[in-house]
């Protein structure tokens, strides 16, 4: 898997040509059914209405009229659930109202800035436009301007510049060019208070040097080891959770339920601590989520007024914030001081990159036991990036994909006779994760869909000329609509279906996820204890609307009806 995880973007990228000023027509890059298409440039309106993200959903209104025996009572004690629940469901206003500035500034700036030579439309981004589509996500207006301006278009507002790829190729170039023509740039601006020296937002020698320190830690025995130890624990602890949902007939909300679950194995994983947090309330969660919010708020604001010391002391949404890092910092650091006292007393020393503490086969204690000179404040940061990283992507991918396969009943019921096949009711090793094809191809296509972070964003250090022949300055800012890529009629045939027999990436270039074997590895193992014994449906009449906090959140939650799987008999098995 680790091969074709590396491999997966460059063959994706390089089958498609890119799209320059004067292109009026290209083919569909090859997808693993074979679908090719050639199809004009001209981008036709993909209708996603349904998903467009809605104020804040009143839990009352909701029917759950899904149960069998559904008496009024018992719509009752699901109704109360799910209020219950919806507390349970994060902050998830605020967002989007970052992008504010009058005409006449963004007119001004452009102004004193001279004459466009780039080639690059400007889209005609209005501030109702933001404002429209409520729920703050901004990779939505972005992708409502790609349909009107095409596959590159600048964004300007006020002294805030940005140029928007759509194209696979461009985006490629920007990608692999970390390091040489492109930098992190305003991502590191924007996250430096949360994240602070860590290697994921890193630049130059010092994310050289701990990333190379930091990826030898997940090394094949060590995922292996997690697997059984830490994936499949974690989800039979969801497991007993939706058993107990099942018997009481009440909804859960399976994003809450993910998000708690990648907790804890990140928990385990990185620092062999337990968070728990799928019986007991971690305040984690939430501190994450506001910090990652704010990271995506500061980069709209159109006056980074969050430079000034003093500003950030008096405004709420800074005071939010600050509480919310120091949360996480605190709790990173403990955790390091724990396991470091540990290893002190024992002296222990590491041998090779297959070597892992049977008692604690943990990324902290790795790097520890490494004894690579490291002060104490970058190993907090770069745990604190692999923390960070590693929660709510996994969660929103198992979030995305359990609904897309609630919505694809044909493609679900091909996952589950896998499940049947290849596991006959236990759980999978590390051996069987290469057997269930169809499951992993299922998150593949779940990540197309709803990709995690659906933008990304590189600086130009210097003058660069984009295929299709348009012009950055030094210091352009990018930002890579990875969701318009991946919802791009221009890019893919039937763009908007989950078609779970094609694949997208973990981003690309020197920067590409670490922890990408990782999270599938997570991801599969989650879904196969967790699938094969539990059927679930969606909640009726609920709206799942789209926001961010880094990842693609729902708005308001993802209530599902589980029902526990009848098991097949043996011989039923041996017939599919
Ligand atoms: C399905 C789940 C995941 C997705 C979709 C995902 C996606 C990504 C993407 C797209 C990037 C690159 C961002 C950029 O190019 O600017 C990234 C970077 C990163 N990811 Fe993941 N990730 C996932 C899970 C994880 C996990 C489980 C870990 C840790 C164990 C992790 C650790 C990191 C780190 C540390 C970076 C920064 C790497 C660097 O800058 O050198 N990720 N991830």
């Amino acid at each position: 898997m680790a091969a074709s995880m590396a491999q997966m973007l460059p063959v994706q990228f390089s089958s498609r040509r890119s799209l320059g000023p004067s292109s009026s027509a290209r083919r569909c890059g090859k997808v693993a059914n074979s679908l090719q298409c050639s199809r004009i440039c001209g981008l036709r309106n993909v209708g996603f209405s349904s998903s467009l993200p809605s104020p804040r959903q009143d839990f009352n209104r909701m029917e759950c009229n899904g149960y069998g025996a559904a008496s009024r009572f018992a719509r009752q004690v699901i109704r109360s659930d799910m209020e219950k629940e919806s507390g349970k469901v994060l902050n998830k206003q605020g967002a989007g109202k970052s992008w504010v500035s009058p005409d006449w500034l963004t007119g001004l700036v452009q102004m004193v800035k001279g004459k466009d030579e780039s080639g690059i439309p400007i889209a005609d981004a209005k501030l109702e436009d933001v404002q429209d589509l409520l729920g703050g996500a901004l990779f939505l207006p972005l992708f409502k301007w790609m349909k009107e301006s095409g596959p590159i278009y600048r964004l300007a507002a006020g002294p805030r510049n940005f140029v928007i790829v759509s194209d696979p190729q461009m985006a490629k170039h920007v990608l692999r060019a970390y390091g040489t023509k492109y930098a992190k740039g305003l991502v590191a601006e924007v996250a430096e208070f949360l994240f602070g020296s860590g290697f994921a937002i890193a630049e130059n020698q010092l994310w050289t040097v701990r990333r190379r320190a930091v990826v030898p830690s997940l090394h094949r025995k060590y995922l292996a080891t997690m697997v059984d130890r830490v994936f499949c624990r974690c989800a039979e602890r969801l497991v007993d959770t939706l058993q107990a949902a099942d018997e009481k007939g009440v909804a859960v909300n399976m994003e809450a339920r993910f998000s708690q679950l990648t907790l804890d194995v990140i928990g385990l994983s990185v620092f062999n601590y337990d968070f728990d947090s799928l019986t007991s309330d971690s305040p984690v969660i939430e501190a994450v989520y506001t910090a990652l919010k704010e990271t995506e708020s500061r980069s709209t604001d159109i006056l980074p007024y969050w430079q000034v010391p003093f500003l950030c002391q008096i405004v709420p949404r800074q005071q939010k914030a600050a509480k919310a890092v120091a949360l996480i910092r605190e709790t990173v650091e403990d955790l390091v001081a724990k396991c470091k006292k540990i290893v002190d007393e024992e002296g222990e020393r590491l041998e090779g990159e297959e070597y892992i503490n049977e008692a604690d086969p943990s990324v902290l204690r790795f790097l520890l036991a490494s004894r690579e000179e490291v002060s104490s404040t970058q190993l907090r940061d770069d745990l604190l990036s692999m923390l960070v990283a590693g929660h709510e992507t996994t969660g929103s991918v198992l979030t995305w994909t359990v609904y897309l396969l609630s919505k694809n009943p044909s493609a679900y019921q091909k996952m589950q006779e896998e499940l049947d096949t290849v596991l006959g009711g236990r759980n999978p090793t590390m051996e069987d994760v290469k057997n269930l094809k169809y499951l992993t191809r299922c998150i593949n296509e779940s990540m197309r869909l709803y990709p995690h972070p659906p933008v990304l964003i590189r600086r130009a250090n210097a003058p660069d000329t984009l295929p299709g022949g348009y012009k950055l300055g030094a210091g352009q800012d990018v930002m890579i609509s990875v969701y318009n890529i991946h919802h791009s009629p221009a890019v893919w045939e039937r763009a908007e279906e989950f078609i779970p027999e094609r694949y997208i990436p973990f981003s690309g270039g020197p920067r590409k996820c670490v922890g990408d074997q990782f999270a599938m590895l997570e991801a599969i193992v989650a879904l196969a204890v967790v699938l094969q014994r539990f059927h679930f449906s969606l909640v009726p009449n609920q709206t799942i609307g789209m926001t961010t906090g880094a990842t693609i959140h729902t708005t308001s939650g993802l209530f599902m009806n589980v029902k526990a799987r009848q098991k097949k008999p043996a011989a039923e098995l041996a017939s599919i």
